[in-house]
């Protein structure tokens, strides 16, 4: 980086520009073009942390972004590296508090930096600048739905009905609260850092600010993690000394409320380096499990007592905080996701002591990946049945509980009176119980 640049603001804005042109392209997660591409420009936190912001706002509103300098441009633009250019800048100006000549001025310091697309500042100039003059008009025009592809509204229309679907797409417009699993006394740490205590025992900030400077981080007396999927581990309702298995673990938040509760835990996942980041975890929350970098496919291990499978999925529960995942993954995806989801529900089955629970859960809106399997287990392992989860395992919310006794939480439910801190992440979670024979 040099003076110019930093004084300029481009920094920041040269690596959302990448990072988001690399997630397009190469479909692969935000938070990893973000990472792969910050060290070339030397940020401070700040320049950083405002990168992330444009980058994560851009993939957020790509649809509305789309449609608005759609109806701005005189003809098509087939140029993906100034597409997305102009759409870096136009979501400074309609969702960020960033002066629009400061949006628009570094788009065009940056395309003139860039051979292929040098002669386009005029364009960037006027378009831009239409935006910012006609942002009203933009804002109110944005429909709920602009910001879903297709596959996904349809999909979600035919599982949830257009209302809720709709109310699922509104709440996908905000960014997800943080949410903290604390140890001990969440009341106490709610009241000491200012958040609130949701009915599930999680505490909700109300502020968002820097985790690492919060009270309590460096004393390992909480982790972060969303209050929906703190759910899964309580739902086991681990006891000291049991053997539990969790077969997808990293980077461990459920591992550490199996470990709080004093269960001999085997913390397996397929990964290596997010079991690193599992260790690195417990060892600040001074908690302990054994680890095996193994596909739990292929684990080998006399019975457990319970079992946690929180199996890969297409995370489309998750869309608050990785907005991405709407461009980046495909119906294709979710089909191949369940049949590994299938096969490692049968190893789970098979792990299990006559009498011992299984959690099984995604963080995913796809009924495919959540309520199918359920009904899929149980046809094909008449040995298990489900144990019902009641509203007070999950602090009395009602709105989450499926006829059959299952756990949907979606990003609409949990309405609060402060209609930013609302919202749950998408799961589905269901209990088993294998029979005594
Ligand atoms: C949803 S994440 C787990 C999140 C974790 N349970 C938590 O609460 O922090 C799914 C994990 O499954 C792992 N995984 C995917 N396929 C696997 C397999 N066949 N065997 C073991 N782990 C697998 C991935 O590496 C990923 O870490």
């Amino acid at each position: 980086m040099n003076q110019t640049d930093s004084n300029a603001g481009l920094g920041p804005r040269r690596l959302a520009w990448n990072a988001v042109t690399e997630t397009l392209k190469r479909r692969v997660p935000l938070d990893d073009m973000l990472d792969e591409y910050a060290p070339a420009e030397q940020l401070s936190g700040r320049d950083e942390a405002l990168a992330r912001a444009i980058a994560i706002v851009t993939m957020r509103r790509l649809g509305t972004i789309g449609w608005a300098l759609r109806e701005r441009l005189d003809k098509g633009l087939r140029d993906d590296r100034l597409l997305n250019l102009l759409a870096i800048g136009a979501a400074q100006i309609l969702f960020l508090d960033i002066p629009d000549h400061a949006a628009v001025d570094t788009a065009v310091q940056l395309a003139q930096q860039e051979h292929r697309i040098k002669h386009a500042g005029g364009l960037i100039n006027a378009v831009l600048r239409r935006v910012a003059r006609e942002r009203n008009a933009i804002l109110n025009g944005a429909e709920p739905w602009l910001d879903t592809p297709d596959w996904l509204e349809e999909r979600w229309i035919a599982q949830y009905g257009e209302g809720i679907a709709t109310e699922i797409v509104k709440a996908h417009r905000s960014m997800a609260s943080v949410d903290l699993t604390v140890k001990e006394d969440p009341g106490a740490w709610a009241e000491r850092l200012g958040g609130v205590l949701l009915p599930t025992g999680s505490v909700r900030l109300t502020e968002r600010t820097s985790i690492r400077d919060l009270p309590g981080y460096d004393e390992g007396a909480w982790w972060v993690q969303d209050a929906a999927a703190s759910l899964p581990a309580r739902l086991l309702h681990a006891k000291p000394g049991e053997r539990i298995a969790d077969l997808c673990a990293a980077p461990g938040g459920k591992t550490a409320q199996l470990a709080a509760a004093g269960a001999d835990v085997l913390a397996v996942d397929r990964s290596a380096k997010r079991l690193k980041r599992l260790k690195e975890n417990l060892a600040r929350l001074d908690l302990s499990a054994t680890t095996r970098a193994i596909d739990a496919e292929k684990l080998d291990e006399p019975p457990f007592d319970a079992i946690l499978l929180d199996a890969p999925c297409s995370a489309t529960g998750t869309i608050r905080r990785h907005p991405d995942v709407v461009w980046t993954k495909s119906g294709e995806d979710v089909r191949k996701l369940t049949g590994l989801q299938a096969r490692l529900l049968d190893k789970a089955a098979a792990l299990l002591k006559p009498g011992g629970r299984l959690v099984y859960c995604t963080c995913s809106l796809e009924q495919d990946e959540g309520e199918r399997q359920a009904e899929g287990f149980l046809a094909r392992h008449p040995d298990f049945k489900r144990q019902p989860i009641t509203a007070s395992e999950i602090g009395g919310l009602t709105e989450c509980l499926t006829p059959d006794g299952d756990v949907r939480t979606l990003p609409c439910h949990l309405s609060l009176t402060d209609h930013d801190r609302s919202g749950l992440d998408g799961f589905f979670m269901a209990r088993f119980v294998r029979g005594e024979s």
